[in-house]
């Protein structure tokens, strides 16, 4: 699949604040790429390079093979950007906001309208169109933001914590608005503090931390790589963990135990064989899927907060 954006060796210090030390990552036509990690980790200050907001200090940035830097043309051409803090005319209505946004990224006639309808009817507000946004949800604002990056139909959209502060309806409208571009070839770029919106919306996840990319690579590939390989085993009256061989690490959770090991298969054998054989109470005996947030915690060596 092709390559459509490059990113290397970002660099970008506000007055002493290093807030990027090496951004690499690329992106290809038609994946939904996350970008994960904590607030203050560089990941609006990329956004805003890649889009033009912002100049970088150092580094490269190429969309589709060309040097983006200064190509403002291109950026507008194939980028729509969804910014963290929404921008819209409070006093406009919905389809005069989409009205403006649309002719500005050049989209006129009768062409823009049939787009300002096509995007009303993604964002589930086709009712609402005529009413001032000042009288919208935070969630609704939110879909007409999106909305507006799409009305030129870029070949990449980039979305910074789309979902921060929204209602869950919203939320959910806004996945599914993400994913029906996205299986129309639209690639996403979509930062995040939460874990679980990479799993369910992202193929492949760079995890930032500290302005620079700790990780990057399709999502089973980290997991497969950084992920907690491990068994949870819960048996009535246990004080202690078993003290089985091939156990790397045990740790209390719940009522049980979470036993890290590099052989599950062998570790899993083993507790089966000690509960017939020492008649466990054995109340849940399961292997543990490797998540992204142990991922997190072995390439960054701290926790995400959500
Ligand atoms: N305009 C600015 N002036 C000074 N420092 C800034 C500015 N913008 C960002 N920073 C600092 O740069 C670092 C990276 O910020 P950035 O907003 O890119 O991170 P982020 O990962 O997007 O986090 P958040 O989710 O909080 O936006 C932070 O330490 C932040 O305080």
């Amino acid at each position: 699949m092709e390559t459509i954006l490059e990113v290397s060796q970002l660099r970008k210090a506000y007055g002493k604040k290093e807030a990027l030390r090496d951004v690499t990552f690329s992106l290809r036509a038609g994946t939904s790429f996350g970008f994960l990690g904590p607030n203050g980790a560089g990941k609006s200050t990329t956004m805003k390079i890649l889009t033009g907001i912002v100049n970088a200090d150092g580094g490269t940035v190429k969309l589709f093979g060309r040097d983006a830097t200064n190509d403002a043309d291109a950026v507008a051409r194939h980028i729509g950007y969804v910014p963290q803090d929404i921008t819209l005319y409070e006093k406009l209505s919905a389809y005069d906001n989409l009205e403006f946004f649309g002719q500005s990224y050049g989209v006129r006639g009768a062409e823009l309208k049939k787009r300002i309808r096509e995007v009303l009817e993604r964002t589930g507000l086709v009712d609402r169109a005529n009413d001032e946004v000042q009288t919208f949800s935070g969630g609704m604002k939110r879909r007409i933001n999106i909305a507006a990056a799409m009305l030129h139909r870029p070949k990449l959209l980039i979305l910074d914590e789309p979902t921060v502060g929204i209602d869950p309806q919203s939320r959910n409208h806004i996945f599914d608005m993400i994913r029906e571009l996205n299986r129309e070839g639209v690639a996403i770029l979509y930062s995040t503090h939460y874990m679980e919106e990479v799993e369910t919306l992202c193929d492949e996840v760079a995890i930032m931390d500290q302005g620079t990319v700790k990780a990057k690579g399709p999502l089973g590939e980290l997991l497969e790589r950084y992920g907690r390989q491990a068994i949870y085993v819960e048996v009535a009256g246990m004080k202690e963990p078993p003290h089985s061989p091939g156990v790397a690490k045990a740790s209390k959770e719940g009522a049980g135990w979470i036993l890290e090991t590099d052989r599950v298969g062998e570790l899993m054998q083993r507790l089966l064989n000690e509960a017939a054989h020492r008649r466990w109470d054995v109340k849940q005996l399961e292997v543990v899927r490797p998540s992204l947030e142990n991922v997190f915690l072995t390439v960054t060596g701290t926790a995400l907060r959500d």
